[in-house]
């Protein structure tokens, strides 16, 4: 089989009992089939979440707190918790993790981004696990990924994984919530994620996790945007993780097997990026940016809104509204000086050769 590169989420209430304490029985069943993924020479990230369900009971509340605070401080001994547990059982399987906290703040940085990035890319190399959450406890709410399930998929995009696997409580996506509905039909196969499925998903989640089934389908939606196919589901036994690489996991397929991968430079500008202003191109642009994959060059450009610097992201304006973003090599200042000017005529002493305002490998259609 080929080797692959995998991320692995597993959620709170896979990890954890309602009581607020790691089941141990669950994490050695995780840890057994991570280790024997290693072991065949799959590379493995795992995304865990547990950490506010794993400590809010050492802090005295009687189940999972609501309050920002509360969170944060029960995540705060959890997270040294579900880690110290890491530690202890992967190393049965000579197998070193290694913990990586991470905020919103560090996706939308980009020299964040990129050394989250290469810092993954050693761990890789150099055998180890990555254990990534969400660093909670320093996370304002509106900063936040939304979830780990969403985390998962970012990281997915990053990495360039083969495969997400999405480890809950339930063996799958069904037509409706089980819980709720005994004849509920499980999907084996989705192409990708339909409002049908949200629809499916609208039921709240268990006691001691967060999304439920939207927020992992919204997850999900993200992946394969990405590029990556997505699992979800369950399964019991070391053998688990490696059944669902060979197609009969017990869950459901997302994805078709030739999605295209994107490159950080393009995902980042998509998901990460703020925008710092506006280019508004006439229809000969907007047909080359978005039916001929041409760069954007001055000639197309007509006026420009926002103060910029060379690098920066900007949106673009069609004559239907906003068509894309991209990074801009020029800034604002210099652009008002050649938009509408042909290539010839933009080249001097400084650019004696570019011409681009936005390179095709650094723009995303919306
Ligand atoms: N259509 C659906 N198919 C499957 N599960 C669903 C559906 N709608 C809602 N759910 C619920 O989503 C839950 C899983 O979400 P959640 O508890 O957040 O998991 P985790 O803690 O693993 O992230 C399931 O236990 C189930 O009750
Ligand atoms: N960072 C939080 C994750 C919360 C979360 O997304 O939980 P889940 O829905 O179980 O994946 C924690 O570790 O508790």
């Amino acid at each position: 089989m080929e080797k692959k590169r995998v991320v692995v989420k597993i959620g709170s209430s896979s990890l954890t009992n309602a009581k607020g304490e790691i089941d141990e029985k669950k994490l050695s069943d995780h840890i057994a089939s991570i280790a024997i993924l290693k072991k065949l020479g799959h590379e493995v990230i795992l995304v865990s979440s547990g950490a506010v369900a794993a400590g809010f009971a050492k802090l005295g509340y009687p189940s999972r707190p609501v309050t920002l605070k509360g969170k944060q401080a029960a995540a705060a001994v959890g997270q040294s918790l579900l880690i110290q547990n890491y530690i202890k059982q992967f190393s049965q399987f000579d197998i070193i993790p290694a913990q990586i906290l991470l905020t919103r703040n560090d996706f939308s940085k980009r020299d964040r981004y990129r050394n989250a990035y290469s810092t993954l890319m050693e761990l890789l190399e150099r055998g180890i696990l990555p254990i990534i959450n969400e660093n909670d406890t320093v996370s304002v709410e509106e900063l936040t990924f939304g979830d780990n399930d969403m985390l998962s998929a970012l990281v997915s995009g990053l990495v360039h994984a083969g495969q997400l696997i999405i480890l809950t409580d339930i063996n799958g996506l069904y037509d409706s919530n089980p819980k709720d509905n005994p004849d509920a039909k499980r999907y084996d196969f989705i192409e990708g994620i339909t409002e049908e499925f949200m629809k499916g998903a609208e039921g709240s989640g268990s006691k001691v996790g967060t999304g439920g089934m939207k927020s992992k389908l919204v997850a999900a939606e993200t992946a394969i945007s990405l590029g990556v196919k997505v699992f979800i589901g369950n399964g019991s036994g070391k053998e688990k993780l490696i059944s669902i690489l060979e197609g009969h996991g017990d869950g459901t397929y997302i994805g078709k097997d030739e999605l295209t991968a994107i490159n950080n430079n393009r995902q980042w500008i998509s998901l990460h990026s703020t925008v710092q202003g506006s280019l508004y191109v006439d229809k000969g642009a907007e047909t080359a940016l978005m039916n001929h994959g041409s760069s954007l060059l001055p000639a197309g450009i007509y006026k420009i809104e926002g103060i910029f610097e060379k690098g920066n992201v900007v949106e673009v304006i069609g004559e239907s509204g906003r068509i894309g973003k991209g990074e801009v090599l020029y800034s604002s200042d210099e652009l008002m000086s050649i938009i509408g000017k042909k290539s010839e005529e933009c080249k001097n002493a400084e650019h004696p050769s570019r011409t681009t305002v936005i390179h095709r490998d650094k723009w995303v259609k919306i």
